[in-house]
Formats: structure tokens, C-alpha cells, sequence
């Protein structure tokens, strides 16, 4: 891994500062995106039992060449597999599927609060941690709330929190939080899903003034504000464009116009309105 692009979890181990995401990608489709992403340099790839791709993400890191112990794999325990013996259940099937006898980053998908079965999941997180199969233990779409309740009945925090986030939507609350208890911030949908601000015209200023394409000062954006951004793309030059993101820095007054696109933009659900905070 290259270390002048990772970040220390709170549990000591190092993460990559970029990741590839592959909702909404069909199994084939993934091994290829997978494929070309880590032999262009990625070391990190997003997936999610629901998104039905982990055969494929497999097959995309065996065939890519690059050293399993390399690769970041992070994937997800769905909504109705929440609880102690099915989340048990539901990491076997997604290691099975994705080929691999541990996985570094295994999170809860949703909270899910009015199930009232989030810290069960969470118990059995631990157990694969303490187990060796999981690496690191985490969230996604986690308010506070729940982190806190996590934390108080079993005195383990995530170390990351998978949320979405974008120049449209900024997540101050959340962020906060994470500095407080050492969580990373893992961004979906960190374009905003390809659409609207990636054509705004602060993002085409900025852009036109680094020679970088939008969705390159937007991933800048993400990384100068200490989040770790999970773009998707199926297309080989966005996957090997989205890396090349290292090399230029964005001034404070670019960081400001990128930031006043506005907040409270979504692209996906808000766990506040779907699931009563509890
Ligand atoms: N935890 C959760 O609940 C969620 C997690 N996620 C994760 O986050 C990842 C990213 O989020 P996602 O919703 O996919 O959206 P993104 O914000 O990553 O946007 C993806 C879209 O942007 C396009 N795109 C990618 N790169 C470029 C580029 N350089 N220029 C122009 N367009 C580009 C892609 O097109 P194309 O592929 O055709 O190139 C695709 O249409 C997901 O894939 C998933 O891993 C997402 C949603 C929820
Ligand atoms: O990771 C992907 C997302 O969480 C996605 O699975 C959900 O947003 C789903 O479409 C929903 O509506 O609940």
C-alpha cells in the first residue's frame, strides 16, 4: 500500500485515503471496474452484500494481480441480516462469495433503529474482529445517536462511518463527532452520483484553473477536508482519472466555493426522516 496515501484507524490499521465504489454494478461489470481500478493504483474497494457484486469484486482481485494483503475489501452487513446469529451468518455467505477468508472493513449497512437490533450486529462485528476474519469494524448511515449507543453498551467505537457526502451535502454534525471519538469519514456517492454539481459552475471555475476535470477538484475537496471518498465509476478512464488526485491542492478560497455550492442536498435516503433516531 502506499503509505503517503493512508490514514491510521482508530484501531491502529491503515486505510486508504481513496476507494472504489461499485453500487449498482452487476457482477461482471465489477470484476472488470475492480480489475482495471487496482492495477491503475486503488487500493481500496467498496462493496455491500446487497449490491449483489462480491463474486465479481472477488474475481476482479484475483485477476488483477495485485497481492490480496494489498487490497482493502470493505462490505456490508444488510438490513435483514441485522441481529447476532445472522449478521454471523450473512459475513459467512459475503466471504464465501467474495473468495476471501477475512475481510478488512465488515460495517452495518443501516441503523435501523426501530428493529432495535443494531447493537446485537455490532456485538458480532466484535466477535469477527476478535476472531481475525474482519480487520476493522464500522458503520454506514449512522447518526451520532447511534454511535454513542454502540459505545456505551459495549465500549467499542467504529472506526469508520460510511455517510453520504458531497459539496452538496457536507455533514458538519457528523464530522464533528468522528473528529471527537478518532471515527474516518467515508463519503458515498462523494459526486454527488455524477449528477448537477459536477457541471456548477464553481466546480468548472475551479477546475479550468488546475487543469483538473470537476470530478478531480471534487475528490480534492473530500480529501483537503480529511475524508475518504468511495467514487464509482465503470468507465477505465474516470476509475484511473478519480486516483489522480494527489498531486494538486486547492487553496482556501477554492475550498470556500466548492463548500457554498450549498448543504442538505441528497442523492440517497436520510437515515433521520426513514429511521427514528433512538
Ligand atoms: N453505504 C451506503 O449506504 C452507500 C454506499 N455507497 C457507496 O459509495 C459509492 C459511490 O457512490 P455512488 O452513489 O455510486 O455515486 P458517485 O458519487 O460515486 O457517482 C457515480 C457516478 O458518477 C459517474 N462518474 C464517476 N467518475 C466520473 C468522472 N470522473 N466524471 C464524470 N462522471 C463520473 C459514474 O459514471 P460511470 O460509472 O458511468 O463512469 C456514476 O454515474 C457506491 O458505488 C458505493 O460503493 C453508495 C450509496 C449508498
Ligand atoms: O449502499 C447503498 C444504499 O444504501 C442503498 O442500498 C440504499 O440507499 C437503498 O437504495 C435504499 O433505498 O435503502
Amino acid at each position: 500500500m502506499d503509505a503517503s496515501t493512508t490514514v491510521a484507524l482508530n484501531d491502529g490499521v491503515e486505510t486508504p485515503r481513496l476507494g472504489l465504489g461499485v453500487f449498482q454494478v452487476g457482477p461482471d461489470e465489477a470484476a472488470a471496474a475492480v480489475r482495471t481500478a487496482l492495477q491503475a493504483g486503488y487500493r481500496m474497494v467498496d462493496t455491500a452484500s446487497v449490491y449483489g457484486n462480491e463474486k465479481g469484486v472477488g474475481r476482479g482481485i484475483a485477476e488483477s494481480g495485485v497481492a490480496r494483503e494489498d487490497v482493502v475489501v470493505v462490505t456490508k452487513v444488510w438490513n435483514d441480516d441485522q441481529g447476532y446469529d445472522a449478521t454471523l451468518r450473512a459475513f459467512d455467505a459475503s466471504a464465501a462469495a467474495l473468495g476471501l477468508d477475512y475481510v478488512d472493513q465488515y460495517l452495518i449497512h443501516w441503523p435501523r433503529p426501530r428493529l432495535g437490533l443494531y447493537p446485537q450486529t455490532w456485538r458480532a462485528l466484535c466477535r469477527l474482529r476478535d476472531e481475525g476474519r474482519v480487520r476493522s469494524i464500522g458503520v454506514s448511515n449512522f447518526e451520532p445517536e447511534h454511535i454513542e449507543r454502540l459505545i456505551a453498551e459495549t465500549g467499542v467505537a467504529p472506526a469508520v462511518n460510511q455517510v453520504e457526502l458531497h459539496p452538496g451535502l457536507h455533514q458538519g454534525r457528523i464530522r464533528a463527532f468522528h473528529a471527537d471519538h478518532g471515527i474516518v469519514t467515508q463519503a458515498w456517492s462523494p459526486l454527488g452520483r455524477g449528477q448537477g454539481f459536477l457541471s456548477h459552475r464553481a466546480v468548472a471555475a475551479v477546475a479550468e484553473a488546475h487543469g483538473r476535470t470537476p470530478a478531480q477538484v471534487v475528490l480534492r475537496w473530500h480529501l483537503q477536508l480529511g475524508v475518504v471518498p468511495l467514487p464509482k465509476s465503470v468507465t477505465p478512464e474516470r476509475i484511473r482519472g478519480n486516483l489522480d488526485v494527489f498531486g494538486f491542492e486547492l487553496d482556501a478560497a477554492e475550498m470556500d466555493l466548492l463548500t457554498d455550492i450549498g448543504d442538505g442536498y441528497r442523492v440517497g435516503p436520510d437515515p433521520s426522516l426513514l429511521f427514528d433516531v433512538s
